[in-house]
């Protein structure tokens, strides 16, 4: 993580004795920690944690928050778990919104946080700690070990299968659930709650059923007595979870600086808006994250299927059309003619006739506010960073509304452009858009889908191709002509430079 800029270094660094400052209250101290959060991002941190804290202001209760940081592959200490605990475990939210100065929190939930891949037994120990009520993640679609379909447990994973034999220390997300609900089983913990804040539909059932096709893969003693304790001692509610958070860059570093003359290496930045509505299933107490604003509901679905479609599927076609137009950021999409006009007709023709709305939304005000949240300058959300991981966003945020428009006789235009902006996003190269001025696009598929794609003689098979065999789209898209004809007619246009802007004007009037 690179230092801040001049004058920030200047400083004195973030610290519960330099608290308050004008604009930063100090927070009281954290508690006992009934919480522990998987995946230690910026989502969780301008949040769950932001929930967290104001509702510790209504109600007391023990909902200090045990951060650990998952997933593999770096070594050395980690930049959020170290920045946090040289500055008491602190870190300020900035809430950035169009055209004022920024508002900052510490929220001061947090405990001194794990890193999952150095200290695994510490990890399982907290899980399984009888003050621990809650397990919650945001580890991004990519910490589940879905298949490339996103239907199931990846069995084939290297990193599944090792977890299931129990060799070494678990890896992933699910194995150190696994194996930290084992832990609590035998120590005859409390029941405990499991609670995913990543955005997957169903993303509880969805936790859910990968705990249950482990468990049902591990050998018989452990497998029953598993299955046994997770039908009497856990719940998996759903959750839908939403404010826009970007990555926090040096400008946020230095902002921090500037504004509350603050040294804070680990800042979040965030958009004022929020929202979380949660299925009202807790195995045992929680916070009164009520009194913060949060809705409990029986039927979490309609909000999930709203915001995943609306939201993260409008999201990702501004990331991809921005992307080849040649935009850094996601307000700079929103807000250029041709893409903001395709991605308002596709959220008002394509999309929103696919849902059936949360009671008292009305649509249209619900699409001209996500409008706006998108145009919010101050931000800096990096198209580059929305249209990574793709293959795994696509099947969650255009597959659904692509398959319904299909079934009743129409081919989604806009949605159709969107497939194709993704293929040559993601199998173009160099070539595709400017990578030096707006940064990588990671998706891990990318080796798996330009291998496919160099099988073929041109853009349109290219498109074919992937479309049939890429696993981005369910049969029954895979399998209909119209659209994948239609796709692929996009890929040959959007092959020369302009042919993306050409595409843009056209398809809004295309509709079928
Ligand atoms: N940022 C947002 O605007 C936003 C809004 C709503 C929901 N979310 C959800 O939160 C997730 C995280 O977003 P973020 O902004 O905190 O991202 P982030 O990059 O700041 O953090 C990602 C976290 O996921 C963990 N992770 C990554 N790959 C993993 C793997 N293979 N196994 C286990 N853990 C892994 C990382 O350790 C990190 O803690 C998103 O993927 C999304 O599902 C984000
Ligand atoms: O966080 P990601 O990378 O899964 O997705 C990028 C954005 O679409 C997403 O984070 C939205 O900002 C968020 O879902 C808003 O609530």
């Amino acid at each position: 993580m690179a230092d801040l800029p001049a004058p920030g270094n200047a400083l004195p660094r973030l610290a519960r004795s330099r608290l308050p400052v004008p604009g930063i209250k100090r927070p009281p101290r954290a508690p006992e920690a009934g919480i522990v959060h998987l995946g230690l991002g910026n989502f969780h941190r301008a949040h769950q944690a932001v929930y967290t804290a104001d509702a510790l202001r209504h109600a007391e209760g023990p909902w200090g928050i045990r951060g650990v940081a998952t997933g593999r592959g770096r070594s050395g200490p980690h930049p959020v778990i170290e920045g946090m605990s040289q500055q008491d475990e602190l870190y300020t939210v900035l809430t950035l919104s169009q055209g004022s100065g920024p508002a900052a929190q510490v929220p001061g939930v947090h405990h001194r946080g794990l890193v999952a891949a150095h200290q695994t037994p510490e990890v399982i120990e907290a899980i399984a700690s009888d003050i621990t009520r809650i397990v919650s993640l945001t580890v991004t679609e990519k910490g589940y070990s879905l298949t490339a379909d996103g239907s199931s447990l990846d069995l084939d994973d290297p990193a599944v299968r090792a977890d299931l034999a129990g060799r070494g220390d678990p890896m992933t997300a699910i194995g150190l659930l696994v194996r930290g609900l084992q832990h609590r089983m035998r120590g005859q913990a409390a029941p405990v709650t499991l609670l995913s804040c990543d955005n997957l539909m169903d993303n509880g059932g969805r936790l859910r059923a990968l705990l249950d096709a482990f468990i049902g893969a591990l050998p018989a003693p452990e497998r029953t007595d598993l299955q046994a304790y997770l039908a009497a001692s856990v719940s998996t509610p759903s959750t839908m979870v939403d404010r826009i958070v970007p990555a926090t860059t040096d400008e946020h570093r230095a902002l921090a600086a500037r504004c509350f003359g603050v040294r804070d290496t680990v800042p979040v930045v965030a958009e004022p808006y929020r929202l979380w509505v949660l299925e009202d299933d807790f195995r045992a107490s929680r916070p009164a994250w009520e009194e913060a604003g949060a809705v409990f509901t029986s039927d979490v679905a309609p909000y999930e299927l709203m915001k995943l479609r609306l939201l993260n599927g409008a999201h990702s076609l501004l990331a991809y059309f921005g992307l080849l137009r040649g935009l850094a950021r996601m307000d700079q999409a929103v807000a250029d003619a041709s893409v903001g006009a395709a991605v308002r007709a596709a959220m008002t023709d394509e999309i929103l006739p696919t849902l059936t709305l949360p009671e008292g939304v009305n649509g249209p005000a619900y699409v001209a506010e996500l409008l706006r949240r998108f145009a919010n300058p101050a931000l800096g959300h990096r198209t580059a960073q929305v249209g990574s991981d793709g293959s795994l966003k696509i099947p969650v945020r255009w597959a659904g509304a692509i398959e319904e428009n299909l079934a009743a006789g129409r081919v989604p235009t806009v949605l159709a452009l969107g497939v194709a902006a993704y293929i040559k996003v993601v199998t173009g190269g160099p070539d595709a858009y400017d990578e030096a001025a707006l940064g990588v696009v990671a998706d891990p598929a990318a080796a798996r889908l330009r291998k496919l794609a160099a099988r073929a003689g041109g853009p349109a098979e290219a498109a074919r191709i992937l479309i049939e065999s890429g696993g981005l789209l369910p049969e029954q898209v895979a399998g209909n002509a119209e659209f994948t004809s239609l796709v692929a007619e996009y890929a040959t246009a959007l092959g020369t430079p302009s042919g993306i802007e050409a595409a843009l004007r056209e398809v809004p009037r295309t509709a079928r």
